[in-house]
């Protein structure tokens, strides 16, 4: 196993992802951030200066379970303290296992605002994987919107009728790249509803070299050489090539198709799957997967990749990429031309038996460990509520709020009474509640409008095997319901299964999978049903476990596991481990900064004349 070291300064800039100049918070002054690469049991050591000059910075690194580093999780008021503007931090933690990841912002909606990038991890030196492949193609997927995330989370704060949703983005995004308003390929009516009424872009330099991808010319060119100039995959014929695909989008749920071809899903969220055909793919906010593509005979034009919404009704065009096959080692094509075919059709978005039926697919691969059985249940109701005036989603009638001070440091230092509510969470809701109604219309005996907002926490011992039950229900709205894509920091878990309705013990069918359920960090609630899953409480820390749609948790769509903790002598070994600097915030500074100060006592002033 290596250390591998990078430097990094985080900085707003200029940038065009979708042809309109906007700004992102990149690194090094790339947009996407820089592939991390390593292998299986690896120490990555990412030195970060923060070169934002008004607010602090933190890197979660997505689907690394951080076993024995609880502080290198990379969320803001959880394991760590912000990052100041001009300050620096040193992240350095072991990637113990093999799969497709990706890194992003984790304070306030800074993932939104482009602060992201993949982290791939390839099987230790002198392993292999159980599928065989000859080459790679990365495809790290996004969203984008036009109004800066600080709008966007004024407008999520809004109170009484001045709520301001996030609305659907403009803009989806391949590798940082996409075309706003406009389509590479010929596409069906609503789409060119869209293209019109937005703004075509035009090449930055169109006398620049190797702008020969000329595209179609009501909205193009488009450059391959500019910032939105559209992703091209050069591959060979009659080989297996292994695509990567994350997801980190701030809202959209999407569907991958790769035109004229079939895909074999063998990975998902750094696990391996046993292994099935698929013709397109869903992926929500947080899920990676790995695909296998077979490439056709020699001399095929190109085909296209589409990447279209799912999941609310869309107002933005799929993303589209080109997979253009070159012959031999000709690598270096002089082919320009795109496919001239339509782009494959985007599954229709509200079709919940379709993505849960692909949902379904994915076991655990054959041979896998098998869960143990659970100690404890967790029913986490999900609404949407209004508290004091404002929107806000809430998990058991608890909004989340997170305090000024990290919740790990305020373990460390043994001052929870002071940094949070240290009342724990409800491991239940109250029965009688109607999933089928708004929380404002509950039955008689069950509170209506009872959410409050507050930093309360679950808590775990060491070991516990812990099923959580995710339950959705209506929304504000009589008769609506999401999907949310949920993801546990610190830990992968199993999805044991996805229901319809209200979850009941004696009414699951089929029952729960503990013969080969796949192992996850992401996994979907559909709208109006239920999701169930198992962890083991057996990694030391306090992790989040949360929606992945940004302004969701922005809203408070989230919960705080609090695991490990009543170990005194755990503890205390941990407090040697955690830099420093991680805890210099808020209520811990003072003893974060009184235990970093050397032993040795000041050199005494010299005595006065
Ligand atoms: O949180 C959300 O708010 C809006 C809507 O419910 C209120 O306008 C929406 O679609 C969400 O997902």
């Amino acid at each position: 196993a290596k250390a591998r070291h990078f430097k990094w300064e985080i900085s707003n800039m200029f940038w065009s992802p979708d042809c309109e100049e906007k700004v992102v918070i990149g690194i090094n002054g790339q947009f996407p951030g820089p592939t991390i690469r390593a292998r299986a049991g690896d120490t990555i050591h990412v030195e970060l200066k923060n070169a934002l000059h008004t607010e602090g910075v933190v890197i979660h690194w997505h689907g690394i379970r951080q076993i024995g580093t609880p502080w290198a999780d990379g969320t803001a008021s959880i394991s760590q303290c912000p990052i100041n503007p001009g300050e620096s931090f040193t992240y350095r933690f072991t990637v113990d296992k093999a799969g497709t990841f990706f890194y992003h912002g984790h304070f306030g909606m800074q993932r939104a605002a482009g602060l992201y990038g993949s982290l791939i991890v390839d099987v230790a030196e002198g392993e292999e994987e159980p599928f065989k492949y000859d080459g790679e193609l990365n495809l790290l997927l996004s969203d984008w919107y036009h109004e800066a995330v600080y709008a966007q989370a004024a407008g999520l704060e809004r109170k009484d009728d001045h709520f301001q949703w996030v609305g659907e983005p403009q803009t989806v995004l391949i590798n940082g790249r996409g075309q706003f308003g406009c389509t590479l390929g010929d596409v069906g009516d609503f789409q060119r509803e869209i293209q019109r009424d937005a703004k075509a872009a035009v090449c930055e330099d169109e006398k620049k070299t190797n702008c020969s991808m000329i595209l179609r010319s009501e909205c193009g060119p488009f450059c391959r050489d500019t910032q939105c100039g559209p992703v091209v995959f050069d591959v060979q014929p009659g080989k297996t090539y292994r695509l990567r695909i994350a997801s980190t989008t701030s809202l959209s749920a999407l569907n991958v198709q790769v035109e004229g071809h079939d895909v074999t899903v063998v990975e998902a969220d750094g696990n391996l799957v046993e292994p099935f055909d698929v013709s397109n793919l869903d992926i929500y906010s947080g899920e990676s997967y790995s695909v296998l593509l077979k490439t056709l005979k020699e001399g095929e034009s190109p085909y296209w990749i589409s990447v279209g919404v799912i999941g609310r009704e869309p107002k933005t065009l799929p993303a589209l990429a080109v997979l253009r096959y070159v012959a031999g080692s000709t690598a270096q094509s002089s082919s320009s031309s795109l496919p001239t075919t339509a782009p494959p059709e985007t599954p229709t978005w509200n079709d919940v038996e379709r993505s849960r039926d692909f949902a379904k697919k994915l076991k655990a691969r054959a041979g896998a460990e098998k869960p143990m059985p659970t100690n404890r249940r967790i029913d986490m109701l999900n609404i949407q509520d209004m508290v004091d005036g404002q929107i806000k989603w809430a998990i058991n009638h608890v909004s989340l709020e997170l305090p000024a001070t990290p919740y790990l440091g305020a373990y460390l230092y043994n001052i929870q009474d002071q940094v949070f509510n240290t009342t724990v969470l409800p491991d239940t809701f109250k029965s009688g509640y109607d999933i089928d109604k708004p929380p404002q219309e509950q039955p008689e005996g069950v509170p209506t409008n009872a959410t409050v907002v507050s930093s309360q926490v679950y808590t775990f011992k060491h070991g516990e095997v812990v099923d959580v039950v995710l339950q959705n229900a209506d929304m504000r709205k009589d008769d609506t319901s999401e999907s949310h894509p949920w993801h546990l920091h610190g830990h992968d878990f199993w999805v044991l299964g996805y229901g319809k309705g209200a979850y009941s013990v004696d009414a699951t069918d089929p029952p729960l999978n503990v013969e080969d359920p796949p192992l996850r960090n992401t996994v979907v609630l559909f709208p109006h049903g239920w999701t169930a899953i198992r962890f083991v409480a057996d990694n030391p820390g306090v992790w989040a476990f949360h929606c992945h749609i940004e302004p969701h948790l922005h809203m408070g769509m989230g919960v705080v596991l609090a695991e490990g903790m009543e170990d005194g002598k755990k503890l205390e070994e941990l407090r040697k481990k955690v830099p420093k600097e991680a805890m210099m915030c808020g209520k811990t500074a003072d003893d974060a900064a009184l235990a970093a100060r050397p032993i040795t006592p000041a050199t005494p002033p010299p005595p006065s004349p």
